[in-house]
Formats: C-alpha cells, structure tokens, sequence
C-alpha cells in the first residue's frame, strides 16, 4: 500500500500501477530489498526520492517495452528476474523513503520553538506537499465509473450470467443503459451494447484496447496464451498476425485453396444426399462441422480426418476426432480462472482434466511437426504454391534473420489456432442459417430460385457464382446479424486508463462488446426479432468491421484475421447445400417449431442438432458431372 500510495506521486499513470503492482507482488522482488544495505543517515529525502525517481522509471520503461512486445506472462516474468537488482533497490528505497520522511518530520519538531534551520523549513514543506498529493489520490481522484446490477461480494456478478451470458447481458444493458461495469470474479469488466460505444471501444480507443486478458484456461491449453487470438497486444502478436495475414489468409492463398473447398464440399454434398437415401434423417450438424474441419486441417497442414468412404482420411484419424469432441465438451469455465487466488485447490478437477487435454493435444501437434520435418533434414522449398501453414511457419523458425524466434510451442499454439478459430465458426454460422431457413421457407424458397436463375439446374454453383447470388449474401448477413457465433467477440484489455461514453475505464479492465446485443435492438433494426434477409439488398452495411451495427468478426486491430475465408466457406457451403439439397423437416414438425435455443461453448451453438430430410434437386448427369456419385 505505502508503495503503490508513493508510487501515485512519483508517476501517476494507470498502466504504471498494474506494473507496480505485478512488481510489487513478487516474492523475489521483496526477499531482494531485504538484503540491501540500510540507508544512510545523510542521505537526504531529496537525494533519496530522485535517485529512486530515476531507478523506478528505468525499470517501467522496460516493463513498457515487454509489454509492447506482446510477451505473455511466464516470457515477462523471466525477463524481469534479469532486471531484478533495479526492482530491489526500487522498493528498498521505498520502504526507506518512509523512514526519511519519519526523521524529517522529527527534526521539524525538535527544531520548533528553536530556530528554524533552511532544511528543516524545505523538508517541512515537501512534507506538505507529499501528504496534500496523497490525500489528492485518495480523495481527489474519484472516478466515474460506468453503471451496473448490484454484485456479491468476492464473486461479483459471475452468478448471474448463466449458460449464455451474451443474453443476460443483453437484458442487463436493457436496465442499466449501453455501457455496464461488472466483476467476473476478481476481474472488473465492462460491456458496451451500443454502435457508437463499439466504435469507440474497437476505432477510436482501439490502440488502448486491443490487447487481452492472461487466461489460466489458454496458459495450461494455448501454451501459456501464445496463440495468436490469446496473446497481448504488442510486437510479438504483430508478428504472428502479419504471418497470419500475408502467408495463410492473403487473397492469394484464399483463391489457391478454392479446390480444397470444393472438393470437400462436394464429398459433403455425396455423403449428405446418400444418409438421407430413403428418407432417412441426416445429421446435419455432424456433416457441417466434418466438411470445415477436414477443408480446415487440409488447408493449413494438408491432412483430412473425416469420411466414411473416403481412403485418403489420414492416419490418426480416430485421435483427431477424438480430441475435437473433448475440446467442444471441455468447460473452461473453472473457479481458478476468476479467483487466481484458489486456483490450487482445482476445484472440481477442471485444471486436471485440461492438463490432460493439452497433453494429448500436444502429441497430435508434434505428430504435425514431425511429419513436415523430412528425415533428411529437407524441406519443401520456400515460396512453393505447396507450402501450407504449418511449412510457413517452419521456415520461418529457420530464418534467422528475424527479430523473434518462433519455438515449437509457438507453431503448436497457432495450429491450435487455426483449428478452432475457423472450424467452430464457420460450421455453427452455418448450422444457423440452415435452421434459420428452416423456419422460414420463404426465404428458402427465394435463395433456392436465386440459385436456379443465376446458376441454373444444368451443372453445380462455383464459388466464382457468388458476386452474383445478392439474395444469399444478404441472408448469411442476416444470419451473422442474428447470430453471432461470438456475440461478446474475444475479450478485449485496456493497457491504459481510458475513457469511454464518458466514463473512466482504468487499466488492466476487460472490455467486450456485445454484438449480439446490437443485432437485436430495435433503434437499429426494424421488426429487429424477424429472419429478414430484403434489410440488407440495396443496403451498404458490410461485415467488413466498417459498419458498427454489424460485426460478427468484429473491427479494428483485433478484427478476425480470416474473415475473407470465414465468409467464402459460410456463403459457398451454403449455396452449394441449397442448390443442390431439397432440404425438408422431420415429418410431424413445422417450421415455427425449429428450436432456436443456444448454448455458449467454443462458439454459440444450438443446443439440438439439426437433423432434416434430404434429396437430391437437380439432374442426376450434373452430380456426375461434377465428380459426385449420387
Ligand atoms: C464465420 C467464420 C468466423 C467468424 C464469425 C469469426 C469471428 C471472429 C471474431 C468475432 C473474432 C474476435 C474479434 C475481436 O476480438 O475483436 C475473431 C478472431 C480471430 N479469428 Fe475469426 N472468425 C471466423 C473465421 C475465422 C477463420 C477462417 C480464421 C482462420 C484462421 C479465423 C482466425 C481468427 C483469429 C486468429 C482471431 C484472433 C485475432 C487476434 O486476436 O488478433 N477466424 N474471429
């Protein structure tokens, strides 16, 4: 407390005191200021306070730069040991200005009534002056906080999110107004439900607030959160996302992998048209998610793990399958991620089980490696069209040119990346607009006959068709407006005290954004509740992170890196599905009877699979033509 209360006079700044307090919790960094050397009598406050002024700034002026860096907690930790001696001496001072301060005040009163020496009347008003600043930064500096719903003590307002917590907060933002401030555990997080406050979350403060939190769930699965959705914000996050950006998700690419979409797509459309044969029910949900994954894993390291008639389905497959059903049925919502402090009580044995997880996923990824490693020590050559993600990023560890070196760990962590990031998206974006046109078969119908006249009945859609299809754009916008598979997006941080909609939002707070929210809100949107996809034709609002009042990918630094392939796979797979499936419900049910429930995991889902009769619409010389045996 004295350290943070002297600290507030000698820089007062928001980030300053995250960093303080990081220091200032560290056991080392206490043991050390033991061990150094009491003060001397002669040293007076001045000379004390400037030399501490100039070892405490060094010292933040590093911890700045770790932090720009975009290091995570453990790389920030063995950095600091090296500058231990400065963060030792810091607080030795520290404690020891206290000290002076206590002489100082007792020559002032035994000088009293005697005469007053210059020093004793310089060091009375520094005395002053330090005590005025102090009680200014504890009565001075209120600040004004957003509103919110009342909270428990130590637990806060974690008790009232439920299983889909976008929805509480959408109700909670109804009451209290469009910025609310929350305590999920010991963490305060603020929620903004409104355009102009995402703008200024995600444009106008984006450069305050695109870092993240430090998650304990993505220290023990994300390799201490060094994938590039989890890392903070700074030069090593720059780095993996320009990777990101320029050698897996440029334009380029994007159109060199267009055979992998399709081939994939048309084995989905085979196995979806054979299970329904006879009116069978098919599991649309188990088809949607094979097809990303297996266009996913090939895309990035050019294996597929899923089809039943298929023979190029790769080794391993039953583990791969496997770890992708644990990772969705995993919870990693456990009480250590909101109370640090109990984490080693592992209530519940989530922490346990998740090490379990990352082990096994650890094998899997190494198995990547290894298998892009030749035993020859070759590798495929740089800048060749057959170079996949995970090529890229082993050349790169090579390279030693760069400025950051890229471990194991780190090209595990992005594989992690990827996987999730795309295949849960997409494949519930999907699963959405299917169920979504379900209950409206006037909309089907219209997307259907769109497909008909544009592409017609004599051969399947390309993904080329799509600039022509605008009434099946539209309603895979209206499907993202409806439902956002991440409505609150990734958690954002602000690294600096900001403000927002007028409020003081200190350092170190969470920030989310609740799109869900905003696609729902009648100011915004008319008959807001109603699946209508006429809102957007003619309409210039774009899913591109321009328009506020839409962001299923979200804006700013932190927008989603694969937003461009994430769109392809949902609009293609979508037409593809429509134009060649006569989708029908299950007999005996009606379209207002389509459950529309959602559950909050990896992405928001349905909570009921969406199970529909299935057969071909279109000739059967067009299936053959296009490869697929009917
Ligand atoms: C329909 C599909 C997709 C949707 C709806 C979606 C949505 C999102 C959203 C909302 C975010 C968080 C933005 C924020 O925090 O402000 C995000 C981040 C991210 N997405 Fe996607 N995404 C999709 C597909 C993909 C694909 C195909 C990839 C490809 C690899 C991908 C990779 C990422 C990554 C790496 C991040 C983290 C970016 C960062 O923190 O810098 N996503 N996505």
């Amino acid at each position: 407390m004295r350290y943070i209360l002297l600290h507030r006079f000698i820089s007062i700044k928001g980030t300053d005191m995250e960093y303080a307090s990081i220091l200032y919790n560290s056991k080392r960094f206490r043991e050390g200021s033991r061990r150094l050397p009491k003060p001397k009598r002669t040293q007076s406050l001045f000379q004390l306070l400037s030399e501490v002024r100039g070892r405490h700034l060094a010292l933040l002026q590093a911890e700045r730069l770790e932090y720009r860096r975009g290091n995570t907690e453990s790389e920030r930790r063995s950095e600091r040991e090296t500058r231990y001696s400065i963060a030792s001496y810091t607080t030795y001072a520290m404690e020891n200005i206290m000290e002076a301060t206590r002489r100082s005040v007792l020559d002032l009163m035994s000088a009293a009534g005697t005469t007053m020496s210059q020093y004793t009347v310089a060091t009375a008003c520094i005395v002053i002056l330090v005590g005025m600043l102090i009680l200014k930064s504890v009565l001075g500096n209120k600040l004004r906080l957003p509103p919110g719903p009342r909270g428990l003590p130590m637990i806060g307002h974690l008790h009232l999110l439920g299983t889909a917590p976008h929805q509480t907060l959408l109700a909670m933002s109804q009451k209290h107004g469009h910025i609310i401030r929350l305590n999920f555990g010991v963490y305060p997080t603020v929620v903004v439900s409104s355009p102009d406050l995402a703008r200024e979350v995600l444009k106008t403060q984006d450069q305050h607030l695109a870092s993240r939190p430090t998650f304990e769930s993505g220290k023990i699965l994300a390799y201490d959160n060094q994938s590039t959705s989890l890392r903070p914000y700074g030069d090593k996050w720059r780095m993996m996302r320009k990777i990101m950006s320029t050698e897996l998700l440029s334009g380029k690419r994007i159109e060199q992998s267009q055979k992998i979409r399709t081939e994939e797509l048309r084995n989905t459309v085979e196995d979806i048209l054979s299970d329904g044969h006879n009116g069978q029910l098919v599991d649309i949900d188990a088809k949607l998610t094979a097809l990303v994954l297996n266009q996913t894993t090939r895309f990035n390291f050019r294996r597929r793990y899923y089809g039943t008639k298929r023979t190029d389905v790769a080794e391993g497959a039953e583990a791969f399958q496997d770890l992708v059903k644990v990772i969705g049925g995993t919870s990693f919502f456990f009480p250590g991620e909101f109370f640090p402090f109990l984490k080693f009580l592992d209530l519940g044995g989530v922490e346990k089980k998740m090490r379990k997880l990352a082990h096994q996923a650890d094998v899997f990824y190494s198995s990547i490696l290894a298998s892009h490693r030749n035993p020859d020590g070759s590798y495929i050559p740089k800048d060749s069209v057959d170079m996949d993600f995970v090529d890229v990023l082993l050349a790169f560890q090579r390279d030693n040119t760069n400025e950051f070196f890229i471990s194991d760990d780190q090209i595990k962590a992005s594989i992690q990346d990827v996987i999730i990031a795309s295949s849960s998206t997409s494949s519930a974006s999907m699963i959405w607009g299917l169920a979504e046109l379900m209950r409206n078969p006037g909309v089907l119908k219209k997307a259907q006959q769109e497909l008909d006249e544009v592409v017609g009945r004599e051969r399947v859609v390309e993904e080329g068709d799509l600039a022509r299809l605008p009434y099946l754009r539209a309603m895979v916008k209206e499907t993202f407006r409806l439902h956002p598979v991440l409505p609150l997006l990734l958690p954002h941080q602000s690294d600096v005290d900001v403000k927002i909609g007028g409020y003081d939002i200190p350092a170190g707070t969470r920030v989310m954004v609740n799109t869900y929210a905003i696609g729902r809100d009648p100011s915004i949107w008319k008959s807001a509740l109603d699946f209508t996809p006429e809102r957007f034709l003619g309409s210039s609002i774009d899913v591109k992170g321009q328009n506020f009042e839409l962001l299923p990918f979200g804006a700013g630094r932190r927008m989603c890196v694969g937003f461009n392939l994430g769109l392809v796979t949902v609009e293609y797979g979508l037409a593809q599905i429509l134009h060649c499936c006569d989708l029908q419900l299950p007999e005996g049910i009606s379209p207002k009877d389509v459950n529309m429930d959602e559950q909050s995991g990896a992405s928001v889902t349905r909570t009921q699979t969406l199970m529909l009769r299935v057969s071909p619409r279109l000739p059967p010389h067009v299936y053959a033509k296009a490869g697929m045996q009917i």
